[in-house]
């Protein structure tokens, strides 16, 4: 039977334990120790308790385990290293490795330095944590899987048949670099700028805001140019940009997006993965992100504060 090994027990973490246990063998595996009973409130509404096997990464080293299929890193993205480090003498170097995280910081720096295959996902799934037992699905999305050089698109195609077989649907491709950098583009645009001002996402379409969300859209459209990142939906350059972006304030109007939610709970925020590719990318090739890196400064100085 396949065993994923899913480390990082938080709130997508979690909700991947849920999916996968029921079809394969899974293991939740933390750096504390959290209750074997797990509960989910799906999408409906629904209260579903599971016994899920749940470790701690002291576990995984004193113990003989069967190496996994696949071991997932849900973490936030600046501990996705840190985590892998913690857990790698315990796997095979040959072990498949999935990272779930936002932005571009992970990404780039474990398909590098892992000798085994290394899968990247991106999801628009929506999850959050209740206490250490309970995970709510809060929104349907979906997942796409790749690797950023696409030599692993037969593993992919297996973990995006197994993602959907769980019910949370998936499909592999062959361009995840420019998704995932596609993606960091509309989480700049937004996170930074109801993070620091506490707002939630519908509110950046009002005068005081929506000025600065144009500001950081063309440095970021230019960036995303540079890069060689499609403008979306078919578009072109900054307009498609904006519109994308929109668009993404509209349907989550309602949304406290996740770096408002850990500059509340006074943790450290994603801004390296999001902010940190952007400006180093603008430095290299001789681009403005002056705006980015304002944004950037702020926020290290409201994480200065936790
Ligand atoms: N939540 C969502 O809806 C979505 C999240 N994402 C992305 O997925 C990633 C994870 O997000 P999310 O699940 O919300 O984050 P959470 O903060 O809910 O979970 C992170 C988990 O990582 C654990 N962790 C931290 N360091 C280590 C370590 N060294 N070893 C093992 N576990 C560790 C934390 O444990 P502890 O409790 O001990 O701190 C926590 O359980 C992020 O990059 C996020 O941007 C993407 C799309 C949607
Ligand atoms: C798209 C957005 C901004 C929705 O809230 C998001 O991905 C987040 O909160 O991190």
């Amino acid at each position: 039977m396949t065993t994923h090994w899913i480390l990082g027990p938080g709130a997508i973490g979690r909700l991947l334990a849920h999916s996968l246990a029921p079809i394969a063998a899974t293991a939740l595996v933390g750096r504390r120790s959290l209750p074997e009973q797990q509960a989910l409130t799906t999408l409906e509404g629904e209260q579903r308790v599971q016994q899920l096997k749940v470790l701690t990464v002291a576990q995984l080293g004193s113990g003989t385990h069967e190496p996994p299929a696949f071991v997932h890193i849900t973490t936030k993205a600046m501990a996705a290293e840190s985590a892998l480090a913690g857990i790698a003498e315990t796997i095979p170097p040959t072990t498949p490795l999935v990272l779930w995280q936002n932005g571009f910081l992970a990404q780039p720096r474990i398909t590098q330095a892992w000798p085994g295959p290394v899968l990247c996902a991106t999801t628009t799934e929506g999850a959050y944590l209740v206490g250490d037992a309970g995970v709510v699905h809060a929104g349907r999305g979906h997942t796409y899987v790749g690797d950023l050089h696409n030599q692993h698109s037969d593993l992919a195609e297996a973990l995006a048949q197994a993602l959907t077989q769980a019910g949370l649907a998936a499909t592999a491709v062959s361009d995840i670099r420019q998704r995932l950098w596609q993606k960091l583009a509309v989480n700049a645009a937004i996170n930074p700028l109801v993070a620091i001002h506490g707002v939630r996402n519908g509110e950046l379409r009002g005068e005081a805001y929506s000025g600065h969300v144009e500001a950081v859209v063309k440095e970021v459209a230019a960036i995303m140019y540079a890069e060689g990142i499609q403008s979306p939906n078919g578009g072109e350059g900054e307009n498609a940009w904006l519109a994308l972006v929109w668009q993404v304030v509209k349907n989550t109007a309602n949304n406290k997006a996740s770096m408002l939610q850990d500059v509340e709970a006074k943790r450290l925020t994603e801004r390296g993965a999001i902010l940190g590719p952007l400006i180093e990318s603008a430095q290299r090739y001789g681009l403005v992100s002056k705006v980015l890196q304002e944004l950037d400064d702020e926020l290290a100085v409201l994480e200065a504060g936790c």
